[in-house]
């Protein structure tokens, strides 16, 4: 790290076991369990980083912290609430370098793509703090005479209160943005959080903490982020009696969290293959920049990357040489040359990718780009004539590979795209609305975008996956909605009331 960034460093760092402290209850913790974890720079592929292993006593400190913190945090008014989180935005944005620069270091994000993500999550918090205002100071007011047969004698309020503690679980590949995309919502609606980071990303999790503790803003214990090992206490975190609420973005363990954590409010963000259906009528040069653009950003490693183009047969050709010119051009290398594909997240992943390419090349994928990979890092690989009977035609790589696949007519890109166990977002190329607006229709994703590619932003647009890509809905407006419940007063009278 340049020692210019190291702003707060000093109190999250434990020198003598050379890892970062959790933050719980309000303090800088150095676990009893005298465990770590390692965090792998995935560019070196050499240890980076040590985080705390914290113990289930630790987990059960955190979530008492959260529930005394959470009885005073739920009476303090709505426009301090919202002042403390523009409070958090501001140091955020003191902190971007340093949080930008472990970014690059534990998950090999470039560093302009770190930047605008630490800058796009100020924003989501700012976002957040206005549209909390909005929503939470309306409840409904409702007569009991609309009802048949009921005279006016029920007066109804209604209202949105916080559930209690929520439970965060982001991601590696946006390890500050998706976490403040869960911690902003529940705290404006008057909730405590408990963070758990992901291992890669696990640093830049911990330094957001300092920027909710630096805030100074909060009472203690509301905010905690506790780094675990997720195989020994990741189960123990989310199914904990003080757990009020889990939102999780991340791959198919979220399936079988949320058949664990009971009857709780879950927001589960998890895999996505996201289809690009590209006409024979499209604007082909818009397409294919928006298939480079979508199916290589952050190499590939977006639940929102195109992760399969569906083409037309008679402007594949036309559609591929345009894509392939694009993707020549993308530049190979290390996230702080700001290169556009940078290694991918780890061996395990690097692997799995390899094995996706071998299975389509065994099976008669043709290669418009040579597969190349020197450790981590993968260059961009396009394949061409990806039949149904290739794994890459249904998994998602999570890396710099995109199968293009030669359909006959939408409706067989439609089919294929709806046959996909993963559905969250899917995209069409047209000049035509009206056939846009048909194949929206059909095809079962959580979004389709016309002439676009697959995105989650801007961040108060409704983000949400079909089938085994997840439940409930993100976006701000729908998270506050989700991270708290009604309650309703009823006022009985002895006889009708009417307003005059
Ligand atoms: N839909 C979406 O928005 C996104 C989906 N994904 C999907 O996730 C996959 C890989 O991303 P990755 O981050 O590795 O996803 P994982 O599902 O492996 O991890 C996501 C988060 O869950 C944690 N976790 C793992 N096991 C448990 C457990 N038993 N209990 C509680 N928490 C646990 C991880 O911690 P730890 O890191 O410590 O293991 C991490 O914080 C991708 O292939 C993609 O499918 C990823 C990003 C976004
Ligand atoms: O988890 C993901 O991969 C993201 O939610 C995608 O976000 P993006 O579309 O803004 O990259």
């Amino acid at each position: 790290m340049s020692s210019s960034n190291k702003v707060f460093f000093g109190e999250l760092f434990d020198a003598a076991s050379g890892s970062y402290k959790s933050y719980i209850n309000g303090q800088w913790l150095r676990s009893c369990s005298n465990k770590v974890v390692t965090i792998t720079n995935p560019a070196t592929r050499k240890e980076e980083f040590k985080v705390q292993a914290c113990t289930r006593e630790e987990i059960d400190a955190a979530y008492e912290g959260c529930t005394e913190a959470q009885k005073i945090w739920r009476q303090v008014p709505l426009w301090k609430r919202a002042e403390a989180l523009r409070k958090v935005a501001s140091v955020l944005r003191e902190q971007r370098d340093t949080i930008a620069e472990c970014l690059v270091n534990e998950i090999a994000k470039a560093r302009k793509d770190s930047l605008s993500e630490v800058d796009r999550s100020a924003d989501l918090i700012e976002y957040c703090a206005e549209e909390g205002i909005r929503l939470l100071s309306k409840g409904d007011f409702l007569t009991s005479d609309a009802f048949k047969g009921t005279d006016r004698t029920k007066l109804c309020l209604s209202s949105r209160v916080p559930l209690g503690n929520v439970l965060c679980i982001p991601p590696f590949n946006y390890p500050v943005n998706l976490a403040v995309s869960k911690i902003a919502p529940a705290l404006i609606s008057g909730n405590a959080v408990l963070v758990k980071p992901p291992t890669q990303g696990a640093v830049s999790g911990l330094h957001l903490a300092q920027c909710f503790d630096k805030a100074g803003v909060f009472p203690k214990g509301l905010v905690n982020f506790v780094t675990v090992r997720a195989s020994e206490n990741g189960d123990y975190l989310a199914e904990h009696p003080s757990n009020n609420c889990l939102s999780f973005t991340g791959g198919d363990v979220g399936l079988s969290l949320a058949k664990k954590v009971g009857m709780i409010p879950i927001q589960m963000e998890l895999g996505g293959k996201d289809a690009c259906i590209v006409c024979s009528d499209a604007d082909l040069d818009l397409a294919a920049k928006h298939i480079i653009k979508g199916g290589f950003s952050y190499s590939g490693q977006r639940c929102t990357a195109v992760k399969v183009v569906l083409v037309e047969g008679e402007v594949a050709d036309q559609l591929i040489e345009k894509v392939l010119g694009g993707v020549n051009k993308l530049t190979v290398g290390m996230p702080d040359d700001n290169c556009n594909i940078t290694p991918v997240i780890s061996e395990t992943s690097a692997n799995f990718i390899e094995k996706l390419v071998m299975d389509a090349k065994e099976k008669g994928a043709k290669f418009l780009t040579e597969y190349r990979r020197e450790g981590n890092l993968i260059w961009p690989c396009l394949l061409d004539h990806v039949r149904p009977d290739m794994d890459i035609a249904w998994e998602e790589p999570f890396g710099p590979v995109l199968p293009i696949m030669r359909v006959s007519n939408t409706d067989q890109a439609v089919e294929h795209a709806n046959k996909n166990r993963v559905a969250l977002q899917s995209c069409v190329f047209t000049k035509d609305i009206e056939k846009a607006i048909k194949i929206s229709d059909s095809v079962q994703s959580g979004t389709v975008q016309i002439n676009g590619a697959p995105a989650r932003g801007p961040d108060h647009f409704p983000f949400q996956g079909f089938r085994d890509s997840g439940i409930g809905s993100q976006g701000i407006a729908n998270s506050i909605g989700m991270m708290t419940k009604t309650k309703t007063t009823v006022i009985n009278l002895n006889s009708p009331s009417f307003t005059v």
